[in-house]
């Protein structure tokens, strides 16, 4: 049975386990997933990140995303970055294409060693984000303890944005896992907690779901940006400042895409040993892996 090679990275402390599967016929299935992102009997990640054939023209790779609970998520905004630059480093260009199951990310490498992608548009129509009935998404309405009247909106993914006096005093264990699993998101939600520090400064913090409080999450902070825009809190540019450092945004108006910079870094390689998957059915593609 053979080793499959993996990188660890992280995007400001949201941690992933990269597994490249491009030429290894193995599937990341659910429960692969929640052994590999385990931090006890695992390697341990905030995300398991797979790189696959691509499926579409223009892109270069797809980008599959699972959580630690082993759900499959759409997007994963500090993984793409991280994608991204292992992607351009591998081909020595200055942009490339990741594919999700949420759409094509155009991405191109930065300023001072930072990595931006457009991670598409933000949407608002109740049924894209989703939610399990027609509400204003600009005003959801909805209250659980520091919580309240958040904005609903898909990046690929769902996420409950709420504006806050004071994102570091909101019990976010507490009210994070109850605003994940409310009836009104049928696909659970990530949950941002968001104070305004000025036109161009956000202060925010996340509970991600499948995943619980990390340390930054892209996709949150597209949909944090674009539902400041929409408030009318932020003009179209700012920095938003995550547990793990700032994320540096942009709100294009002409098509309501959100444009990320921010950094990539790799921490060290590794090798997942097939004792890892040996006993689960659906890992391994047309056969048995010989080493
Ligand atoms: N950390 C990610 C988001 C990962 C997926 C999310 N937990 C979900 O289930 O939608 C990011 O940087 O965007």
């Amino acid at each position: 049975m053979v080793a499959i090679p993996f990188l660890k990275m992280h995007g400001l402390g949201n941690d992933f386990v990269v597994i490249d599967l491009r030429h290894v016929p193995v599937v990341m299935t659910e429960d692969l997933a929640r052994r590999i992102a385990d931090r006890h009997r695992g390697v341990g990640c905030d995300q398991v990140i797979t790189i696959e054939p691509p499926r579409s023209a223009g892109a270069t790779a797809v980008m599959g995303i699972r959580n630690p609970d082993g759900s499959e998520a759409g997007a994963c905004g500090n993984a793409t970055r991280c994608v991204a630059h292992l992607l351009m480093s591998e081909n020595s260009t200055e942009q490339c294409v990741v594919e999700t199951i949420a759409g094509l990310l155009p991405s191109q490498r930065a300023a001072n060693g930072l990595v931006t992608v457009d991670m598409g548009p933000a949407r608002f129509d109740w049924h894209q984000v989703p939610l399990s009935e027609a509400r204003d998404t600009l005003h959801v309405g909805l209250s659980e303890g520091a919580l309240h009247d958040p904005v609903a909106v898909s990046m690929g993914n769902p996420h409950a944005v709420f504006f806050v006096d004071d994102a570091d005093a909101v019990p976010l264990t507490t009210d994070g896992p109850r605003i994940e699993h409310h009836p009104l998101f049928p696909a659970r939600t990530n949950v941002e907690a968001v104070q305004v520090l000025g036109r161009d400064r956000l202060r925010m913090r996340v509970w991600e779901r499948g995943a619980g409080i990390t340390s930054a999450c892209g996709s949150g902070a597209c949909a944090v940006m674009a539902a400041a825009v929409k408030r009318g809190h932020v003009d179209n540019k700012a920095e938003i400042i995550l547990d793990g450092g700032s994320l540096w945004m942009e709100w294009r108006p002409a098509d309501g895409h959100v444009l990320m910079t921010g950094p990539a870094t790799t921490v060290f390689q590794g090798v997942l040993d097939a004792s890892l998957w040996s006993d689960l059915s659906g890992v391994i593609r047309d056969g048995v892996l010989h080493g």
